[in-house]
This record gives structure tokens, C-alpha cells and sequence, in this order.
């Protein structure tokens, strides 16, 4: 079969900084085309390219034969090309059928039939393609990120394109939200679209694409057919070496000294009197389904959700009302925020000012900073933390998805706290940068951090953390260590009742 899309030789440049510079990619229809690459790659500028949101500097591009030049959005559905970005676009004041129908709302003068029909073509659209439950006219503002990001995916179902493209669209469902994800995208190659479909989990990589293509540094540096190759190679391709492992060896470094200790902690009706110690140099996991009071948990830790119950730090009862109280003093506790665009980050300033925000009172003396400290500890932290930038003022909106994650994750080590809220840390990260943050969170547990860690990706719980606590229905379904601390076993917590049986 011939090729559908062609894309030869793509380049763009951003002032000084070459986002592509020799980008190939060859794809058919009925097929799911794994794009991969590390942070900063050139993936989001490619695909953004191929969706109209941003013009190529040169080379070409066909579509079906025909020569694809799309100055816009717009264009670029009107070919058919559809694409769902790391950052979401849905407007939180528009219901679910509202948002989807954005822009493309059905003719009837009468606002309440205009809203049927949206309702209707909406639930038709979730049955076809079995969406997880989700009410047409729920208001957006009232869905979790992953549901929003399903809504999102069917925004650009709606338009049935012949190319869909998902940017790392499974790096913010959970297990079974993913499990559906990668089940829609072979059901859509059968009926014969074109998935793109960039992630940096290699697993599901393996399990749904036929081929892929590797990115580096803005170039395509090789392309597969999945199953004739094996992960060690591609993951050389991407990084440009072999990387040595991904998960560190495990030690325990645990001390009898509890660092963090909630009782009774409960959150409306989302977290319900919660018992849970984390101890210094422990790496607590945390793990449940979507909406079990994971997020709850570290959002009143954190003083960004009213919780009643009892915290002590250090031994210390505390009250926490604010990510100001969580921060303040040397025995704070730092976050690293599931929504790094709206949490996390101050998008329009640099590099160097988003890690140093919070710290800048030490290389501070009588009011007036030192450049030289200041500058050492932000070029120390873009270099462990491998961050891909321009220079440290490069504004931070326009780093990569990853490497802003990474900046987030340097401002939190550059605080006092010793206690760390982790908050699926890895979204969107490559796995070069990936198996460095695990060794990282190892090396700062043996040095007396006590860490609690959420990850959507459960072989992360299984192979980082010492215990895993796992939440079902807000409340704490068992605690797994040991060789009871497997996939197999987090599942089963946090799906079946175990207490009961
Ligand atoms: N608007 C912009 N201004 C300046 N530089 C930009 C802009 N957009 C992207 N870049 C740069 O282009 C390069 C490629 O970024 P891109 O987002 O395409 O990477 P990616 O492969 O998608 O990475 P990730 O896996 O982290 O999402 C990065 O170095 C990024 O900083």
C-alpha cells in the first residue's frame, strides 16, 4: 500500500532554537504510527505542523497524492487531519456536547433544539466508540483532567478524520481509561484511519502501533516496523546512547522516623477518614482508579483542598490551608502539581526565574541578589535534570511539554522541604529522563527525604516505591510491600473490595 501521508524534510525554527531541522515521517491509512522521541524532540512542532497551528520553514508534505500546505487549523480539518494536543482547548464555562460542537454548532433557530441535537450526536458518538461515562451536558469545569482530555479526544472523533493525532493523550487517564484509549486507536485504524500516536510509554507503543518513527534533536533518525525491532534499540535512537536501566536497584532506606503521619483525613465525600504514615527515606506509593481520592490526598496535603483530620510533620501537629503553609519553613512539604500549565508554572517568564522563584531569598543579602549563586544553581539543576532549553531565559510556555515538567521538578528540589508530594512526576517525560528522576527520588530518600508518590503508571509504584497504599472509594483499600507489591495486586486492592474477602 502506498504511502497516505508523506512528509519529507520538514524544518522549523523558533528565532535561534531549531525545533526541526530534517523531520521525515511515511505513514499509510489502517495503521497506528508510533512517533517517539525524547523531550524536546520536535514531536508537538511536528504535529502542530500537520494540524495547521504552526507553518513549516520548508519541505513537503502530501496527503492521499495531494500536496498538503495548510495555513491554519481550519485548512487542516477541512483535509481531514484532526489532531488532540498535550494542552488541552475546551472552554470550563461550555458543557461536554458544547464543547465538542465548538464552532460547528447544528442550524436550528431554537437554542434548546440546537442543544438536543448536540446532546444526541454526543451520547451517539460515546456508544459508537464506547467512551467512558461521561453526560453530554456535564458543565466542563466540573470533569477531572483525564475526562476532560476524553472529551477532548472526542472533539476530534466528532469531525471523523482520516488522520487522528494523539500527543501523549494516555499520560493523563488512568489504567482503564488508557486501556480504552489504546483499544479506540486500533478499532480506528481498522476502519481505516491514520493514527498518530506519540507516547513515551514503549508498552503501549509496542502493544498498538504498527510502526514508528524516531525523532532526535529535530531530525528522523530511523523508522520500524514495531514488531521487527526490539525497545533497546529504539530507545538508543532516541537518546543517541544506551541507556543502562530504567528503574534504579532497589535499597531500603527507610528510617524508623515518621516523617508525615494524617489520621482521619477526609475530604468531602472524596477522601474518607484516611490513616497513613510515610516514614524518612521512604518512597510511599500511592495508587488507585481514577477518581479514588489519590488526588484529594495530596491536594490536602497541600493545603489546595479543605480537609478535616489531624496532620503532623516531623512530629509536629500542623495546619495546612494553603500551598503557603505547606511550603513555609525549613520542615515544609513541596508539590510537584498534576496540571503543570495551570499550577505549575509561570509560563511568560524564563527558565532560570520559574526555579528560583520560590528560592530567591537565598542568594539574597540585604536585598540585592547574587547573579553568580543565582546562575550556578540554575545551570547545576538544567543540567541534572538534563533540561532541554535554549538558554536559562528561554521563556518557559515554550519549552517542550516534558521539559517544563522537568523545570517544575527542579523548582521543587531547589526548596527547603524535605517532604515531597509527587504527583504522577513522570507524565510526559522520556524514559532517558525518566529512569534519572527514579534514581534521583532514590538518592534523595537515602538522604533522609521522605517522599509520597502518585503515579498513573503502575510498574513505576511497583519498581520505585517501598510501599504502595492503595485507595478505593477515598478510603485505604491495603498497603503492599514486598512481593505482595506487584501490578497484579495493586489492581486487585484497588478494584476489589480484598478487606471483605
Ligand atoms: N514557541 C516556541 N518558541 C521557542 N521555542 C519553541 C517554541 N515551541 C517549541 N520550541 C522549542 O522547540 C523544540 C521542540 O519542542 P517540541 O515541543 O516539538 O518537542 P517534543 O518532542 O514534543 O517534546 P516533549 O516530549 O517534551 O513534548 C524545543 O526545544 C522547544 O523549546
Amino acid at each position: 500500500m502506498p504511502d497516505f501521508l508523506e512528509a519529507l524534510s520538514v524544518a522549523k525554527r523558533y528565532g535561534g532554537i531549531v525545533a526541526l531541522s530534517d523531520a521525515t515521517l511515511k505513514a499509510r491509512s489502517g495503521e497506528v504510527h508510533a512517533l517517539l522521541g525524547e523531550n524536546g524532540a520536535g514531536k508537538s512542532t511536528f504535529i502542530q505542523i500537520l494540524a495547521g497551528a504552526v507553518r513549516a520553514d520548508s519541505g513537503s508534505i502530501t496527503l492521499g497524492g495531494e500536496r498538503f500546505a495548510v495555513r491554519n487549523p481550519e485548512e487542516a480539518q477541512r483535509l481531514g487531519v484532526a489532531a488532540v494536543f498535550q494542552e488541552l482547548s475546551l472552554i470550563p464555562d461550555l458543557t461536554v456536547a458544547e464543547n465538542i460542537f465548538f464552532r460547528r454548532e447544528p442550524l436550528s433557530p431554537l437554542r434548546t433544539a440546537r442543544a438536543g441535537a448536540m446532546r444526541e450526536a454526543t451520547a451517539e458518538l460515546f456508544a459508537r466508540y464506547r467512551f467512558p461515562a461521561i453526560r453530554p451536558d456535564q458543565e466542563l469545569r466540573r470533569l477531572t483532567l483525564a475526562e476532560r482530555q476524553v472529551v477532548e479526544i472526542a472533539k476530534a472523533l466528532a469531525r471523523d478524520p482520516r488522520v487522528l493525532i494523539l500527543d501523549e493523550a494516555t499520560s493523563a487517564l488512568a489504567p482503564r481509561e488508557t486501556e480504552w484509549l489504546l483499544g479506540l486507536s486500533r478499532d480506528l485504524a481498522a476502519e481505516g484511519k491514520l493514527v498518530i500516536y506519540i507516547s513515551h510509554r514503549l508498552g503501549e507503543v509496542r502493544r498498538i502501533a504498527d510502526r514508528v518513527t524516531v525523532f532526535r534533536n529535530g531530525a528522523t533518525v530511523a523508522a520500524y516496523d514495531t514488531a521487527s525491532v526490539d525497545d533497546d534499540t529504539i530507545i538508543a535512537d532516541m537518546l543517541g546512547r544506551q541507556m543502562e536501566r530504567l528503574y534504579p536497584e532497589r535499597r531500603n532506606t527507610t528510617t524508623g522516623r515518621i516523617a508525615l503521619s494524617v489520621k482521619g483525613l477526609s475530604v468531602e465525600n472524596r477522601l474518607a477518614d484516611l490513616d497513613l504514615d510515610l516514614r524518612e527515606g521512604e518512597v510511599l506509593g500511592v495508587a488507585g482508579l481514577q477518581g479514588h481520592g489519590q488526588r484529594e490526598l495530596f491536594q490536602a496535603l497541600f493545603g489546595a483542598a479543605r480537609a478535616s483530620g489531624a496532620i503532623e510533620v516531623w512530629g509536629k501537629p500542623r495546619t495546612i490551608r494553603s500551598p503557603r503553609d505547606a511550603l513555609s519553613g525549613r520542615d515544609g512539604l513541596a508539590l510537584v502539581p498534576e496540571d503543570r500549565r495551570n499550577h505549575g508554572l509561570l509560563l511568560a517568564k524564563s527558565v532560570r526565574e520559574n526555579l528560583t522563584l520560590s528560592v530567591v531569598k537565598r542568594f539574597t543579602r540585604f536585598g540585592l541578589t547574587d547573579p553568580k549563586r543565582e546562575a550556578k544553581l540554575v545551570d547545576d539543576m538544567i543540567a541534572q535534570l538534563r533540561i532541554k532549553a535554549g538558554s536559562p531565559e528561554q521563556a518557559a510556555g515554550t519549552l517542550s511539554g516534558g521539559n517544563q515538567q522537568k523545570v517544575i521538578f527542579g523548582k521543587m528540589l531547589l526548596t527547603d522541604a524535605r517532604i515531597l508530594l509527587l504527583y504522577d512526576p513522570t507524565r510526559g517525560i522520556d524514559v532517558g529522563t525518566k529512569g534519572e528522576i527514579f534514581t534521583l527520588m532514590r538518592d534523595l530518600a537515602a538522604r533522609g527525604y521522605a517522599i509520597l508518590f502518585y503515579s498513573s503508571d503502575l510498574a513505576e509504584l511497583v519498581h520505585v516505591a517501598d510501599r504502595v497504599a492503595v485507595l478505593r472509594y477515598g478510603r485505604l483499600a491495603a498497603i503492599l510491600e514486598g512481593a505482595e507489591n506487584s501490578e497484579h495486586q495493586i489492581l486487585r486492592a484497588a478494584m476489589i473490595d480484598t478487606r471483605a474477602a
